[in-house]
C-alpha cells in the first residue's frame, strides 16, 4: 500500500489523481488532501477518502470545512503550516505536488527534503528553485517523478529511467512537443482582443485557468524547457520545441544513432499520473485506448517567434540562470492573474514579463531565502507596474 498526500486535490491534476486512486483501493490510501478555497469539493473528497488531514488556505475556511465534515475524523488545518503537516505525516510516502504556481514551492521542497516520492505537476516550483530542489532530492534520496505530460513522456523514453542522471553520451536532444494552444492559427492583429474565456479553451486538454493561459502564450513551453533542463540534467541548446497540434505524441528523445523514441497516448493526464503512482510498474489509468484508425493525421510545424514571444524569452532566461527564472515565473503569474481579471490585454502579458525582466537585476541563487525574497519583490514590482499601464 502507498500512502498519498495530494496537494491541490480540488484542481484538475488533483481530481485526476483521485480518479486513478479510486480505481486501485488495494494499492493506494489517501492520507492528506489540500485545497485553496473550494471547501465543498474538498469536503466531498474527505468524506469519500477519509484522509487524516485536510488543509485549506485560511482559519475561516478551516472552520467552515470542519462544519461540513460533521462526525468525520479528518483533522482540518490551514495555511502553509497545514500544508507542511500534510506532507510530514509519517505514513505519507508519496506526495502529488499539484498546487498551481509558487504557492506549492515550500510543501514540495519539504517532500523532497524528507525523501518522499514527489510526483511533480507543479512545474513553477522547479522553475523557481532549480538546483536547490534537485540538490535536496539528491541529498535525501527522494524520488522525483515528472507528471507534466511532456516530461513524463521523456522519462519513459530515456534509457535508465533516472531523473537527474545525464544521458549526455547517447542522447542528442530532447524534443518537447507543443500543441500551439488555441491561437495557433488566429490572426496576429486580433491578439489584443483575446478574452480570458478564449484563452482558457485549450484545444486538447482540460486544465486549470493559469496553465491554460500559459499554453495560449506558450509560456507553458518556456516553463517546461526550464523544467526539462533540471529534470534531465541538460542544457537549453539540447531541448527543441516542435509544434504538434494533436497532442498525441507527448514528447520524444533523439539519440545519436538516428533513432527517435516517442511516447504516445490520448491527451488525458491520468496516464502520466498512473505512471508516477505505479512506477517502476504500470497500473491501469482508466484512459481510453488510442484508436489509430480514428487518427487521420499527426502533423508537425516550425515555431513562429512573433506569435509566441514568451517562449523565445524563456529560452534566453534558461540560458541566463540565477534568479532569472524566478523573476520570469513571478512576473508571469501576476500578469496572467491580471489578464484573467480583465486588468490587462492578452498581448500585455508578454509586455509585462519582458519589462520586468529588463528592469530587475538577476543574481545568483545561493539559498532558498534568495528565491523567496526575489519572488515576493517581483510580485510587488509587477503589480505596481500593471497599475501604471492601466
Ligand atoms: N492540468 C493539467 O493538465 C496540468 C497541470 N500541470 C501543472 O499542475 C499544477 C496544477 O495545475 P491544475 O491542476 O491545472 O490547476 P488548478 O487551478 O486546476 O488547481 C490548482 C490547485 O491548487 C490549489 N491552489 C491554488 N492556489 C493555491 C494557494 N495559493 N495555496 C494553496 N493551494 C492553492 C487549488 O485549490 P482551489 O481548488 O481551492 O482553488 C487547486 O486545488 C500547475 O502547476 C500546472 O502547471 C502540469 C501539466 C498538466
Ligand atoms: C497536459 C500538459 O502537460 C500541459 O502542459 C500541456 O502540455 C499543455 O499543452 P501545450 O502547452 O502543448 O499547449
Ligand atoms: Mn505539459
Amino acid at each position: 500500500m502507498r500512502y498519498l498526500c495530494v496537494l491541490g486535490s480540488t484542481g484538475s491534476i488533483g481530481e485526476n489523481t483521485l480518479d486513478v486512486v479510486r480505481q486501485h483501493p488495494d494499492k493506494y490510501c489517501i492520507s492528506s488532501l489540500s485545497a485553496n478555497t473550494q471547501i465543498e469539493k474538498l469536503a466531498s473528497q474527505c468524506l469519500e477518502f477519509r484522509p487524516e488531514i485536510a488543509v485549506v488556505s485560511t482559519a475561516e475556511l478551516a472552520t467552515k470545512l470542519r462544519d461540513l465534515l460533521g462526525e468525520s475524523p479528518t483533522t482540518v488545518m490551514y495555511g502553509l503550516d497545514g500544508l507542511i503537516q500534510a506532507v510530514r505525516l509519517t505514513q505519507v510516502d508519496t506526495v502529488m505536488a499539484a498546487i498551481v504556481g509558487a504557492a506549492g514551492l515550500l510543501p514540495t521542497l519539504e517532500a523532497a527534503k524528507l525523501g518522499k516520492r514527489v510526483l511533480l505537476a507543479n512545474k513553477e516550483a522547479l522553475v523557481m528553485s532549480g538546483e536547490l530542489m534537485i540538490n535536496l532530492v539528491r541529498q535525501s534520496g527522494a524520488e522525483l517523478l515528472p507528471i507534466d505530460s511532456e516530461h513524463n513522456a521523456i522519462f519513459q523514453c530515456l534509457p535508465q529511467n533516472q531523473i537527474g542522471q545525464s544521458s549526455a553520451n547517447t542522447v542528442k536532444e530532447l524534443l518537447l512537443t507543443a500543441s500551439g494552444g488555441p491561437f495557433l492559427h488566429r490572426e496576429l492583429n486580433s491578439f489584443p482582443d483575446i478574452s480570458p474565456a478564449e484563452a482558457c479553451k485549450h484545444p486538447n486538454w482540460v486544465m486549470g485557468r493559469k496553465i491554460s493561459v500559459d499554453s495560449a502564450t506558450m509560456m507553458n513551453k518556456g516553463l517546461e524547457l526550464i523544467e526539462a533542463m533540471w529534470l534531465f540534467d541538460t542544457s537549453p541548446e539540447k531541448i527543441k520545441v516542435v509544434i504538434h497540434p494533436q497532442s498525441i505524441i507527448h514528447s520524444m528523445v533523439r539519440y545519436i544513432d538516428g533513432s527517435i523514441i516517442a511516447q504516445l497516448g490520448a491527451p488525458d493526464m491520468r496516464t502520466p499520473i498512473a505512471y508516477g503512482l505505479g512506477w517502476p510498474n504500470r497500473i491501469s489509468s482508466g484512459v481510453q485506448e488510442l484508436d489509430f484508425e480514428m487518427i487521420s493525421n499527426l502533423s508537425f510545424h516550425a515555431l513562429e517567434d512573433a506569435r509566441f514571444p514568451l517562449l523565445k524569452l524563456a529560452r534566453a532566461v534558461a540560458g541566463q540562470g540565477g534568479t532569472a527564472p524566478t523573476i520570469m515565473n513571478a512576473a508571469n503569474e501576476i500578469a496572467v492573474a491580471a489578464f484573467l481579471n480583465n486588468q490587462i490585454q492578452f498581448t500585455q502579458i508578454n509586455e509585462v514579463v519582458d519589462t520586468v525582466l529588463n528592469t530587475l537585476e538577476v543574481c545568483n541563487v545561493d539559498n532558498l531565502e534568495i528565491v523567496l525574497e526575489t519572488d515576493k519583490m517581483v510580485r510587488d514590482f509587477t503589480n505596481k507596474h500593471i497599475q501604471t499601464i492601466n
